[in-house]
């Protein structure tokens, strides 16, 4: 499937995102992994966190879908999976995966988990090492690329693990393996990331230390069921905080979006760049063990480029694209750096997205790490998204500023994380057909 977008109107009214990816693979693993029955409002119906699902139907557990749209998964404790003969399909997920791959390593049984082409050819070494030391057995491909193939009934012992990079997918991976590990798992990381798993663990009953950039816990717990409430996604509303920034005439409203600080980069990226956005906390959101949840107001603004200070990098990591997007119509010279993180992901991000903008007729340095970009007037492109989900939605707001026209090809990915994307950018405003 390809999309064609083109000028479309300023952006008005008042919108809804789809439920974080995040929270909704964790909400899965955690509830299959608890005793009880856990609830999950706002669940993520997308193709990663639906495949993340599946892969735990397949392991023997209950998991209904209601008519009001809520998730029941009836946990089967900590030691209640079965062994499935049938690889594990994690799709295009990396989150997927990897944070399987340490549940998986701690059970008594062997697994197998594969993915699509794009996550097949994702480095797994960052949590087969790791796992490793922790007493995991994992083969993987040349390369260490998926499929991972884990041995079951390994015995496990708590790590201190200071993880190379800013990975909550690593940090993560480890610690789900704590759980089934004799001692305490540390990890300490080099830039604190998103501590969903921290708090969601926390929630769920099982005794942890964290703060920033840390967590501790040992073995040998229990995980109750509990009830969540999946805030809106922040990468998801991204896109259309990025392009209300930049059609001249927008206002628009995205409702209860999940606003954690190392989430929200994107936020101080554009506020250096002379965006105008309004964040009105929701109240009852801020008590402990709850998602901080806001209305974001973005108004049109003339931005001008920034140097994007690399501390900030871990904090935006999926909003490079749009961000690039942001900077190549913005007034001057935007810098990215600190970024190689971004070449590991569905698609080599920083690569993709500059020949993208190039096609355009944007002026892109790339960097090993990450790109100059001069704004400019934007022409019209024919894209490659490399089935990159974010890749094409991006492309689709660099339409909406487009003299020409933007034909963006494989955006069937969007699925994965932004399922119905094209008909709410329709609603408020963007151009954006789509043809197969
Ligand atoms: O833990 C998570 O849910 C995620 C962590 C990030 O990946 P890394 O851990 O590779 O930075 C992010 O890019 C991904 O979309 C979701
Ligand atoms: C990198 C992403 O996800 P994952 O690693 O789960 O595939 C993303 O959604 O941009």
């Amino acid at each position: 499937m390809h999309w064609m977008a083109r000028k479309g109107r300023p952006l008005k009214g008042e919108i809804t995102v789809p439920g974080d990816k995040s929270v909704s693979h964790r909400s899965i693993m955690l509830g299959a992994l608890a005793e009880g029955t856990t609830r999950i409002r706002g669940f993520l119906e997308g193709e990663d966190t639906r495949a993340t699902a599946a892969v735990f139907q397949q392991l023997g557990i209950e998991i209904e879908s209601l008519p009001s749209g809520e998730r029941l998964v009836h946990g089967r404790g900590l030691h209640g999976l079965r062994g499935s003969s049938d690889a594990l399909d994690c799709g295009n997920a990396g989150t997927g995966m990897r944070l399987l791959a340490g549940v998986m390593a701690g059970q008594r049984f062997d697994s197998v988990l594969i993915g699509d082409a794009s996550l097949s050819k994702r480095p797994m070494r960052r949590v087969t090492e790791p796992l490793a030391l922790m007493g995991a057995r994992i083969d993987t491909e040349a390369g260490g690329l998926p499929p991972l193939r884990i041995h079951g009934a390994q015995s496990l012992r708590g790590i201190d693990y200071a993880t190379p990079m800013a990975s909550a997918q690593v940090k993560s991976a480890v610690l789900l393996a704590g759980l089934y590990a004799e001692g305490a798992t540390q990890v300490t990381e080099p830039h604190p990331t998103r501590d969903y798993t921290e708090r969601m663990l926390a929630a769920f009953g099982w005794p942890i230390d964290y703060g920033e950039g840390r967590a501790r816990l040992s073995g040998g717990h229990r995980l109750e069921a509990q009830q969540i409430a999946v805030p809106a996604d922040f990468s998801s509303a991204a896109f259309f905080i990025v392009a209300a920034s930049l059609i001249p005439g927008s206002d628009l409203l995205i409702r209860n979006v999940g606003i954690h600080p190392r989430r929200t980069g994107l936020l101080r990226a554009l506020a250096l760049m002379g965006a105008r956005i309004d964040i009105e906390p929701k109240p009852g959101s801020e008590r402990p063990g709850a998602e901080p949840v806001a209305d974001i107001r973005v108004r049109h603004a003339e931005l001008h480029g920034a140097d994007i200070p690399e501390d900030v990098v871990p904090d935006m990591i999926d909003e490079f694209p749009a961000l690039f997007v942001a900077a190549s119509v913005a007034e001057g010279l935007t810098r990215v750096r600190g970024a190689a993180e971004l070449r590991v992901k569905e698609s080599d991000r920083l690569g993709t997205m500059a020949a993208g903008l190039r096609q355009l007729g944007v002026q892109v340095e790339e960097t090993p790490d990450g790109a100059d970009i001069i704004g400019g007037l934007l022409g019209s492109a024919h894209i490659d998204s490399h089935g990159d989900h974010r890749i094409a939605m991006s492309f689709s707001i660099a339409g909406q500023l487009c003299a020409g026209e933007v034909r963006i090809d494989h955006c069937d990915t969007v699925a994965t994380s932004f399922p119905g994307f094209d008909a709410l950018a329709r609603s408020i405003g963007f151009e954006l057909g789509l043809s197969s």
